[in-house]
């Protein structure tokens, strides 16, 4: 893979530098929750503006339909970027249209272009070979040069992230370049004991990654939304809790084949529960006891997991050399459900190992529970990945569409 050291080494002034990043950030309204994509590419719009590239960012955000839709506009992003740039950053209100072409047109050596979101054109998230290409080709015409720095969104076969790099000369960021080096230090010759935690709610997203971990990792400890489908696969009554029934066989041979492999898959002692699901906006104290995890009454979800747990999992990362974090363990968006977040988020930041912390939602949760990469209390993460799914599939050794296509 070229990375953009050798860009800039051979002279990038005066060129278009077309930057695929992941700008898909959580907004409330046009209100950035959590900016850490924007910040994450700035070493790589700052190192291509200051050797007076014309820089051209683009990205996705959020899901729309193929169709301009304002809600999923780059606007925020855009603004977001300038402010943290330091500089004026004009936007394109469309992807390859008229305001796109004559905002590149017009931009000056050393200044920065966003154009708006990519998915809004049908091209760019197409099934249809001819269909992305065709888009691709639009976006090429665009660009000099290609520099790859979504890393968020290098699992998926889109327009722009696996067509558009062959039709013009392509370079790795810096984002990526990171990513793939710490990723790969997860991959090849770990350090040992080498400890998974996983939570969240996308359970079956993430059974296709515990089935690759079971014959890696030494420990899996699982919390969230994604324990409830492993007790009740245990013969445990699980209440209301979030539960994917359909996948109960396929996790009673995780549990069968964990105990042949000597992996130890540590599952909740205690949860919280509570018989509705928090008001996540409103955020008012909630009705919760802590029961044991055998013990859930049927009227109940389980929300958290419990401090006997919390102490449980803290003690078995205490330990480890090396600690990959998927998934929250618990509602965190309710302050109620954050304690077992924050007791993995500062076991993470005590331990003495290598430690990575993946996923869009995890890297907001322990950004808005008050932690970042620099956290105070005397530790901090290793690295907090900007991929959710781009990680996980990374860590399942799958092909990543948007890494091989830089490669070729
Ligand atoms: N016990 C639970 N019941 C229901 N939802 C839960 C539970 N525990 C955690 N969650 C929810 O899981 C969500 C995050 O899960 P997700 O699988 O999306 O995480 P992620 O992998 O970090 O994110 P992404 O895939 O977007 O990168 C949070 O919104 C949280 O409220
Ligand atoms: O949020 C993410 O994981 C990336 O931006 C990819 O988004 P997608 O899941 O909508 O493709």
């Amino acid at each position: 893979m070229k990375t953009i050291d050798e860009l800039l080494a051979d002279g990038v002034a005066g060129k278009r530098v077309f930057v695929r990043a992941d700008l898909n950030v959580p907004l409330d309204g046009t209100t950035i929750t959590d900016d850490g994509r924007i910040r994450a590419v700035l070493p790589t719009v700052k190192a291509l503006a200051e050797a007076g590239a014309r820089v051209v960012v683009a990205s996705h955000l959020g899901r729309p339909k193929g169709a301009p839709d304002p809600a999923f506009s780059l606007a925020p992003a855009a603004a977001r970027l300038g402010e943290l740039l330091g500089a004026d950053v004009t936007f394109a209100t469309d992807t390859v249209g008229e305001s796109a072409t004559s905002t590149v047109a017009g931009l000056a050596d050393g200044q920065v272009a966003v154009i708006e979101n990519l998915r809004f054109n049908a091209g760019e998230t197409s099934k249809d070979d001819a269909e992305r290409d065709a888009f691709a080709g639009q976006l090429a015409a665009l660009a000099d040069v290609y520099v790859g720095d979504g890393f968020g969104a290098v699992h998926r076969k889109h327009a722009s992230v696996f067509d558009l790099p062959k039709k013009l000369p392509h370079y790795a960021g810096y984002l990526i370049a990171t990513e793939v080096g710490v990723l790969k230090k997860l991959t090849e010759d770990v350090k040992r004991p080498y400890v998974v935690a996983l939570g969240g709610a996308k359970v079956s997203d993430k059974l296709a990654v515990i089935d690759q971990l079971l014959g890696k990792a030494d420990r899996l400890l699982i919390g969230g939304g994604m324990a409830y489908t492993f007790l009740k696969a245990k013969g445990h009554e699980v209440g209301i809790s979030l539960l994917q029934e359909d996948q109960i066989p396929a996790v009673k041979e995780y549990l069968e084949r964990a105990e042949k492999n000597g992996v130890e898959l540590v599952l909740p002692v205690d949860v919280l529960v509570s018989p509705e699901f928090p008001d996540l906006k409103a955020k008012a104290p909630t009705h919760f006891t802590t029961v044991a995890a055998d013990a859930i009454p049927a009227d109940q979800e389980g929300l958290d997991i419990g401090p006997e747990t919390r102490k449980l999992y803290a003690s078995k990362l205490a330990d480890a050399a090396t600690v990959f974090w998927n998934g929250p363990m618990g509602v965190f968006e309710h302050p109620d459900y954050a304690e077992g977040t924050k007791a993995v988020a500062q076991a993470l930041i005590d331990s003495p190992g290598f430690t990575v912390v993946g996923g869009g939602d995890s890297a907001a949760a322990v950004r808005t529970l008050g932690f970042d990469e620099k956290a105070s209390s005397g530790g901090k993460f290793d690295h907090i990945s900007t991929g959710g799914g781009a990680s996980l599939e990374y860590l399942e050794g799958k092909t990543l569409p948007g890494l091989a296509a830089l490669e070729d």
